[in-house]
């Protein structure tokens, strides 16, 4: 089977920072492969390339056979392809549950017109949404916070709505920009169990992130990234206890 997302030669300089240089990278169906590296390594743009946020200079990416190079971010979701940001990007004014219906949008046919006129077809489609988002929070044990404002949520909760949003477009491939950021130890067990039980579902995932417990615990391959090169790319074991690893990424000697 050939992996889900293949990217190839990818590469984009931003005036003289070379900041992903001729990166390589395959995902395969039902992993989850994380990408590591020190600040400035190069790994959110690597995600902004991939998700058609900046244009790159060269390379491919292929998913799900589709091209995606040339594409606008607002394209993907339609592919199966959906990603969160390193800061949570919530709609303040909107609940968890109406910020999770709108990762589910895409499900929806009704258009502006009979949207303004609130046609059945509308308010059918709109019970549909609220009952996946519902499922959703459910899931992630967000229940409690379900009509409360999504920004009003401790911030380690807000990091569990994005990632709900992000599963309510039933993504094939859900991409997530350092989903730990701002979790104490306990939250990021539990987002680890939350990310195991959405692999079991089916969904890979590319995930970028620092917390190393994180990633040595849920990741099946790790792609190591250093000034925009991939340094290394192997099992969570094995990139432990590599020399080059350690000393850019750990600040360790050898
Ligand atoms: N839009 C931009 N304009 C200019 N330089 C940029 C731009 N985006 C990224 N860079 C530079 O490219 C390099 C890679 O940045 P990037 O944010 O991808 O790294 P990162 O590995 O995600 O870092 P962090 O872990 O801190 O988020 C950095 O030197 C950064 O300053």
């Amino acid at each position: 089977m050939s992996p889900l997302l293949t990217v190839r030669g990818l590469s984009r300089s931003f005036g003289g920072v070379a900041a992903v240089q001729s990166v390589d990278l395959e995902v395969e169906q039902g992993t989850i492969r994380a990408v590591i590296g020190p600040n400035g390594a190069g790994k959110t743009t690597l995600l902004d390339l991939v998700t058609g946020f900046t244009k790159p200079d060269m390379g491919t990416v292929d998913f799900d056979g589709h091209q995606l190079v040339g594409r606008s971010p607002r394209d993907l979701p339609s592919l199966g392809l959906m990603r969160t940001f390193q800061s949570a990007r919530l709609v303040p004014s909107l609940t968890v549950r109406e910020n999770v219906m709108l990762g589910a949008y895409r499900f929806t046919r009704a258009r502006f017109l009979s949207d303004a006129l609130r046609l059945p077809r509308t308010r059918r489609e709109e019970r549909e949404l609220r009952s996946r988002a519902d499922e959703l929070i459910g899931f992630l044990d967000l229940t409690r916070f379900a009509d409360s404002r999504a920004t009003d949520l401790p911030a380690g909760a807000q990091r569990l709505v994005e990632v709900a949003r992000g599963l309510a477009g039933a993504p094939k491939l859900l991409l997530l920009d350092e989903p730990a950021a701002g979790l104490d130890d306990s939250e990021t067990r539990e987002l680890a169990d939350v990310l195991h039980a959405v692999r079991e579902g089916g969904v890979t995932m590319v995930l970028i992130e620092h917390n190393m417990s994180l990633v040595l615990a849920i990741s099946d391959q790790v792609t190591v990234m250093d000034a925009g090169k991939v340094i290394a790319d192997d099992v969570p074991s094995t990139v432990r206890e590599d020399a080059a690893v350690r000393k850019a990424y750990l600040g360790v000697a050898s």
